[in-house]
């Protein structure tokens, strides 16, 4: 009845992971589907060669592209690793299923040291990511940090280059692309908190109130409502009000997790610093009746009781 449901990705080796993914999911249900490959603008910062212009502030750089696509019908819906989307969509889109979340923790990429407390006295680790900064200064206050940007395969290059001793890469992309040699140690949560959303997909779409066409909109919502997991879109949802009630964005050293817990849930969360010298923490559980904004605001509200704001702008005090 309908042509093939468009899936747009970007084009690196993780984001096309993900949408095949996404894809094979779809024809396991008997649906017709095809990746569209879109290239965004973070896609181009990440050439070494692009100089981005001023009024790009780093929110949204991955998807902007992808949702102009959206927005004209020439994909149907978009899939996306959660933790680069930020806190707030516009209302022409909706995240119609949110899949089963993988490993959501950050590991420890390094070969001839094994974790971070044996990495000897000024050693190098590969990152630009704010919150990885921040949590491993906390850990370990003499390390330094090399930029090693790109791609998953790009970084584990340079690693073995010699660019840097270390590299801090989410488990989640590592595990997908079959990287795992590779992994170490896998942080606790309590230790190094992962990004809000870290090892979840989310899929996009058009709102029903901002539709192409109609029927079609609401054939492709169908197909993909079964790969919604409500658990993890729970987590998700509690991490990103957090993350939302501190500022948004994927720049700021803020860490949260939430987790199914017994007869409930038990979120984690972690504001540094961004010399690693200071930090605000919470390790709480609430009881399953709880809703997701609630428990977000709940924990927002205690992190800023305890100075998190302050942290993260140290020049106000
Ligand atoms: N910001 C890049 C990015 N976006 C999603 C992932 C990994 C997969 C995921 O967290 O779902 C990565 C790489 C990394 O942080 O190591």
């Amino acid at each position: 009845m309908f042509t093939p449901i468009r899936i747009g990705s970007r084009g690196s080796q993780l984001a096309l992971w993900q949408a095949n993914h996404v894809l094979e999911a779809l024809r396991a249900t008997g649906h017709s589907a095809e990746i569209e490959v879109i290239r965004t603008t973070g896609d181009r910062m990440q050439s070494s060669d692009f100089v981005p212009p001023p009024e790009i502030d780093g929110k949204g750089i991955f998807i902007k592209e992808i949702e102009e696509a959206l927005a004209e019908g020439r994909i149907d819906l978009a899939v996306h690793s959660l933790k680069d989307l930020p806190t707030r969509l516009s209302p022409r889109f909706t995240l119609t299923a949110i899949p089963k979340r993988a490993d959501a923790r950050d590991v420890w990429v390094c070969e001839p040291y094994w974790a971070l407390h044996t990495l000897p006295l000024g050693g190098s680790i590969g990152t630009t990511s704010p919150r990885r900064k921040a949590q491993l200064l906390s850990l370990r206050p003499d390390v330094a940090f090399v930029d090693v940007r790109g791609n998953i395969d790009t970084r584990l290059r340079k690693l073995a280059a010699g660019e840097c001793d270390a590299l801090v890469l989410a488990a989640a992309g590592l595990d997908r692309l079959g990287r795992t040699e590779w992994v170490h140690q896998r942080f606790s949560p309590e230790e190094l908190c992962p990004a809000p959303g870290q090892g979840a997909l989310a899929i996009e779409t058009r709102s029903g109130s901002h539709p192409i066409d109609e029927a079609r909109d609401l054939f492709v919502a169908q197909a993909i409502a079964g790969l919604d997991h409500s658990e993890t879109r729970f987590c998700v949802e509690v991490e990103r009000i957090v993350l939302d009630a501190l500022g948004g964005g994927c720049s700021l050293p803020v860490g949260v997790h939430c987790l199914p817990a017994f007869e409930g849930w038990r979120v984690f969360a972690q504001v540094i610093a961004p010399d690693g010298e200071s930090m605000v923490a919470i390790d709480t559980e609430a009881p399953a009746s709880i809703e997701s904004e609630s428990l977000g605001q709940r924990i927002a509200d205690d992190l800023k009781s305890r100075g998190a704001l302050e942290l993260l702008t140290p020049s106000v005090i």
